[in-house]
């Protein structure tokens, strides 16, 4: 790891020379809660997201993981989706399941992705429904403070604009606090129609990762991590709205998306 730190607000930061390096560690990330979930609740539950993230999750498929992670414990779930076909390019799932599911062995009851062949309203209720059916049975855990689903690990990408999920900036979504799952149907990023977990969800998850690499991704990294100055507006950056309540919020960042952000010679982050 080239760096890690802590932010201001308590966040971890781990920033890594390569998006080689960055995904071996990310692989041992989510294999290590994995382990430990199982262990504490007998089950695992996360929710992935689209983008490059899928990619760099490939560690996972490799050994040793393939072997020692107890796959059959895994609930997998959507921070947000694409209103598409589940074989079209776009489809977070198609994704998921070309570069990840298909080469572990989740089991296919535990695999909770959104209905393609309803309209992208009654979709985002199903999904929800789904979603409280798991919280009722505890499958997936609950926040004391909120009664939001707490979902072991959220993991998201993020775009240059800060979007995380499919909450973008200064979208009405934002300031959901009753819903779970919310349906856009503007997305600035094509696909126009998606599916998305709100903000409650995301902060009342135990474990959050956002995961960036690129250039492109520095300017809002050095925002959403360093600050804002007091006049702008939060939603002007939704990556800034995660904060967990009571879990933790891992960054990890190539050395490209780190590049805005002061690193100090003892591996704290300085401008945090
Ligand atoms: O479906 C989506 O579009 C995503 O879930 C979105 O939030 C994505 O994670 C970011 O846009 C980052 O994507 P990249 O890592 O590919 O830039």
């Amino acid at each position: 790891m080239a760096s890690c730190g802590e932010s201001k607000n308590g966040s971890e930061l781990r920033i890594f020379e390569s998006t080689d390096e960055l995904a071996t560690d990310l692989g041992e990330y989510i294999a290590q809660l994995s382990e430990n979930f199982v262990k504490e609740r007998g089950c695992f539950t996360v929710a992935l997201s689209g983008g490059s993230l899928i990619s760099m999750m490939g560690k996972l498929c490799e050994a040793p993981y393939n072997k020692t992670v107890d796959w059959t414990k895994w609930y997998v779930f959507w921070a947000d989706e694409r209103a598409v076909a589940k074989n079209h390019v776009d489809s977070n799932y198609k994704l998921a399941k070309d570069a990840f599911l298909s080469k572990v062995s989740i089991l296919n009851s535990h695999i909770f992705s959104i209905n393609d062949n309803a309209t992208v309203e009654d979709a985002a209720g199903e999904y929800e429904f789904a979603i409280r059916q798991l919280v009722k049975v505890r499958t997936i855990g609950v926040s004391e403070r909120n009664d939001c689903p707490s979902f072991d690990l959220i993991l998201l990408g993020m775009g240059p604009d800060g979007h995380v999920a499919s909450l973008f900036p200064h979208h009405p979504a934002l300031e959901l606090t009753e819903e779970w799952v919310t349906y856009i149907t503007d997305s600035p990023k094509p696909p126009p129609e998606r599916i998305t977990f709100t903000l409650p969800v995301i902060n009342s998850a135990s474990n959050v990762a956002i995961v960036a690499a690129g250039e492109q991704k520095a300017a809002a990294v050095n925002l959403a991590i360093a600050g804002m100055n007091g006049s702008t507006d939060a939603s002007s950056l939704p990556a800034r709205m995660v904060q967990p309540t009571d879990g933790k919020l891992v960054w990890f960042l190539d050395s490209a998306a780190a590049s805005a952000l002061g690193v100090g010679n003892d591996g704290s982050a300085e401008a945090m």
